[in-house]
């Protein structure tokens, strides 16, 4: 396993939710990983951010380890669950819900309501 694999692999195991982005989640550096870092901070997720922009070999590491061609890409238990696109989604359709419920992460459900009336 490659350095950057190896550390992938160890921190989407070590921690619940985690949001490979650019930026921070209290910073971010693009409208991408700004509108997922956005949902999960509303909806008062605590998860792990790992800022790309910080280590090159992370920023290729992860697309190689998920073969997705970009970022953000957010991790629950281990497992890729999508980039902007399908967060957005999931989140209008109530199925990140599932999948936190599913999981066991705790969020705030009137958030994600919000959210979704918002959207509506
Ligand atoms: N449609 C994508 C948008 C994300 C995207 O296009 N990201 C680009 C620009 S931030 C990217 O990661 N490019 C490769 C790179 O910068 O390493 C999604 O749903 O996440």
């Amino acid at each position: 396993m490659t350095d950057a694999k190896t550390a992938i692999d160890e921190t989407v195991k070590a921690n619940d939710v985690v949001l490979f982005m650019k930026g921070t989640k209290s910073m971010p550096q693009c409208g991408f990983s700004s509108r997922v870092a956005g949902v999960l901070n509303f909806m008062g997720v605590d998860y792990q951010d790992v800022n790309v922009l910080e280590d090159e070999t992370i920023r290729q590491g992860i697309k190689d380890y998920s073969d997705w061609p970009t970022i953000p890409q957010l991790y629950i238990k281990g497992e890729f669950v999508g980039g902007c696109d399908i967060i957005t989604e999931m989140t209008l359709s109530g199925e990140l819900d599932g999948m936190f419920d599913e999981n066991g992460v705790i969020y705030d459900k009137d958030a994600a309501d919000k959210i979704r009336e918002a959207n509506a």
